[in-house]
Order: C-alpha cells, then structure tokens, then sequence
C-alpha cells in the first residue's frame, strides 16, 4: 500500500503538486491520469523519491520512505520513468539482470534463480530475442519493454511506471498494461490514454493544476461531466463489454467561450 498526506512538489515558485492525499491498494493498478503538466510525474517522482519533496509524507508497505535504507526501498518500490536517458553500454540481458542487484549482497554474483526471474521477465514482455543486443540500440518500445522488464526483475512490492506505454505499438500497450494488471503488486501508473487507463486501472485519479479533481473507479471518474472541465475537450462516453470508453471532439467556438 502506498499512501501520502500532504504532499507537495515545487520547482521555485511553480507548485506542481499542491497538498495531495491519495492511497493505493495492494493487488490494484491505480491509474494517475490528467492533462499535460497537471503534475502526475512530479507526484509519481515524489512517491519513487526521484523527486525531492516540498512536504508531506509518504508510505510504502506502512513505513514512511524516508525511513528505508536504499536496499529496503528498492525492494519495495521498481520504478519505471518516463525516459532515461544515458548511453546504454549494458546489453539488454544484462540491463534486466540489473533488478536482481538489490537481492544480492555486496559482490556476489548472479544466481541461477536470479537469471530465471530475468529470463521470465524478459518472456513476458517479448524481449527475450533481444537478449544480446546493446540496450542503446533498441527502438523505443522496444527499450520500454527491457526497462520494464528490469522492474519486474527487481521483485519489488509496489510498482511506479511512468506513461508505461509510451513508444508501444497498439498490441504492446495491451500486453503490457495486462500483464501489470495482473501482478499481485501495487502498482500506480501515469497513463496518457484514458481509455486503457479505463480497461486496466482499477482506480483512477484525476490530476489538474497538481490537486485531486476526481479519485475512483474508471466507471466513477471517466464521466463526460468530470473530463470535459479538466481537459477542455467535448466528450461523449460509451460502454463496451462494461468497459466505459471515451470519444472526443474538439470543442466548437461556441464551446470555448
Ligand atoms: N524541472 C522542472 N522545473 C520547473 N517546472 C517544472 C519542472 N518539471 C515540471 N515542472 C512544472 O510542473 C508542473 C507539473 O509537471 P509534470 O511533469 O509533473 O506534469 P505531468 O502531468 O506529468 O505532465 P505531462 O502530461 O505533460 O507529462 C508543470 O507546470 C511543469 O511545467
């Protein structure tokens, strides 16, 4: 369970997340959704501790975060950013065996089980082909996918994926955000696409100018009512196999008066 009070994240005099007091369960997928700049990155970078807090507090598994050492920390929270940057000298195989580094001690090296957690991960998310390539050479889903998968090696408790399917072709958002949804972890993802977020999430919480507009289920929260105010788009909803999803069209003049 991941749960903050108060949180806040500013850069100089720009508040980017004002105040905010959000839980997500275990066993769940909570989608932070909301329009450009509403502050979900800088609330997911607060939570993986990439991003320095301005105030509030933060707990991972009932500890406030600030209190784990770097080892317990990394063995409850994986984190996948939005894009990491840097020359990749690491092949791909080697990348995702990177996750198991927080399982071992000082020196010691690889085990057999931690390359068969690799091995899986990296079946899972379809990169098993890849094993020996350079990650710097990958295309960028397909970088996504080994980032991914190097997460999962890690075995964390918790979950934290920026824009996951940023870069994936149309069959990868899908097999990635349902592999997540079926992990037994807590996971919170900032999703662009709301009508994933409305197939995979099982919580959505609605940013806008860095506080809470909306916080339930995508039945609850993917309301023309609650989505035309934030993201200043006509909205018109549809359910398909009990799946609520979105079409938009852009706002008339008489709208945007
Ligand atoms: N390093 C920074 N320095 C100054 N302002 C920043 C910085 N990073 C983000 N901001 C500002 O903070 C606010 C929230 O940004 P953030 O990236 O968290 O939003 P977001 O919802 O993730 O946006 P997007 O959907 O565009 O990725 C925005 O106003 C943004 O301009």
């Amino acid at each position: 369970m991941i749960e903050t009070a108060g949180l806040s994240v500013r850069y100089g005099s720009v508040e980017a997340v004002a105040g905010v007091e959000f839980d997500a369960r275990d066993g769940a997928v909570t989608g932070l959704v909301g329009p450009n700049g509403s502050g979900k990155s800088s609330l997911l970078g607060a939570v993986s501790g990439a991003i320095r807090r301005a105030g509030g507090t933060i707990m991972v598994g009932g500890d406030d975060l600030g209190s784990l050492r770097p080892r317990e920390r990394a063995k409850r929270l994986a984190s996948v950013a939005q894009e990491e940057h840097g020359e990749f000298p690491l092949t791909v195989w080697e990348s995702v065996l990177l996750g198991r580094s927080v399982h071992r001690g000082g020196w010691s090296s690889y085990t057999p089980d931690d390359k068969a957690v690799a091995a899986e991960a990296m079946r899972r998310t379809g990169i098993t082909e890849f094993a020996e390539r350079p990650l710097g050479d990958l295309s960028g889903g397909e970088r996504q996918r080994a980032l991914i998968a190097r997460a999962l090696t890690q075995d964390a408790t918790h979950l934290l994926l920026d824009e996951p399917t940023n870069h994936l072709d149309v069959r990868y958002q899908h097999e990635i955000l349902s592999l997540v949804a079926e992990l037994p972890l807590c996971t919170v993802a900032v999703l662009h696409d709301l009508n994933l977020a409305a197939r995979y999430c099982d919580r959505l919480i609605l940013l806008d100018g860095g506080a809470i507009a909306a916080d339930g289920d995508p039945d609850k929260v993917l309301r023309p009512e609650v989505i035309e105010p934030v993201y200043r788009i006509a909205t018109r909803r549809v359910d398909i196999d009990g799946v609520p999803q979105l079409l938009f069209s852009p706002l008339t003049r008489d709208d945007k008066s």
